[in-house]
């Protein structure tokens, strides 16, 4: 089994552990956080060092690491993280929960988490470091940008494409063939039944921009 270092101990990390200690493919050997919490556990996985410890890291031969920060409409985080451990040399696998249902031909970029109960249909391609939470469905033809969330229980029926950095709100719908643009944010329990332009908020049932984001 490869080693594997996760960033970010937080909700978000509790079921990055469990997914991983549910498939035996890595051996998590730790966690990277603040100063203050270092020798403190998440699901019993103890937290090692800080951000600036990914170098030396590396050094000692961990090859792979994790974005293990989540996000609701902010990625900057997320992302400077991933840009700074790729510079570092990490590499970032898919990591799948075995609950989830995926189809053969479906894309998954690096970096990408797809949580416990989400159905990936056929032809959907999903950005590196896109997180496809807890019982999400994503239809046919569907494009998910990088750096996304798509928080739990949502569903994206057939051709919905969702630009980079986007995230979309806990158990929305969203209608066959919408373009949502980059860097949105659609609420909770959003109904989208129309097209959402680049750096917009919006939700509701039927959603509608609401402010830029
Ligand atoms: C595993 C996990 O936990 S992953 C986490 C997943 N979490 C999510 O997806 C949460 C998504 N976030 C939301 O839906 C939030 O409510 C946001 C981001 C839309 C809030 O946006 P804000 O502009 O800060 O809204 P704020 O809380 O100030 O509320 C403003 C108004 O919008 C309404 N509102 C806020 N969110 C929603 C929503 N999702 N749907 C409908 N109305 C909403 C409020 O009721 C309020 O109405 P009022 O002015 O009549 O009182």
């Amino acid at each position: 089994m490869n080693d594997i270092l996760l960033i970010g101990g937080g909700g978000h990390c509790k079921s990055v552990i469990d997914t991983l200690e549910n498939a035996d493919e890595f051996n998590i050997i730790g966690i990277l956080d603040q100063p203050e919490k270092i020798g403190s556990k998440v699901n019993g996985i103890e937290i090692i060092g800080i951000d600036e410890d990914l170098p030396s890291y590396f050094e000692q031969g961990v090859q792979y690491a994790f974005i293990t920060i989540g996000s609701v409409g902010n990625v900057s985080f997320r992302k400077s993280l991933y840009e700074y451990a790729k510079t570092i040399g990490y590499r970032f696998p898919t990591i799948i929960d075995k609950s989830a249902i995926i189809s053969s031909n479906t894309e998954l970029h690096e970096g990408c988490f797809i949580g416990k109960g989400a159905i990936l249909n056929t032809n959907v391609s999903i950005g590196i470091n896109s997180i496809i939470n807890t019982g999400t469905i994503i239809e046919h033809d569907c494009t998910i940008g990088e750096f996304c969330h798509i928080a739990p229980g949502s569903t994206l029926s057939g051709s919905v494409q969702v630009g980079h950095h986007t995230h979309i709100g806990t158990n929305s719908t969203i209608i066959q063939n919408i373009n949502i643009g980059h860097n949105s944010l659609i609420g909770a329990g959003s109904v989208v039944i129309n097209n959402i332009e680049n750096h917009k908020k919006a939700y509701g049932n039927p959603c509608k921009v609401v402010d830029s984001h």
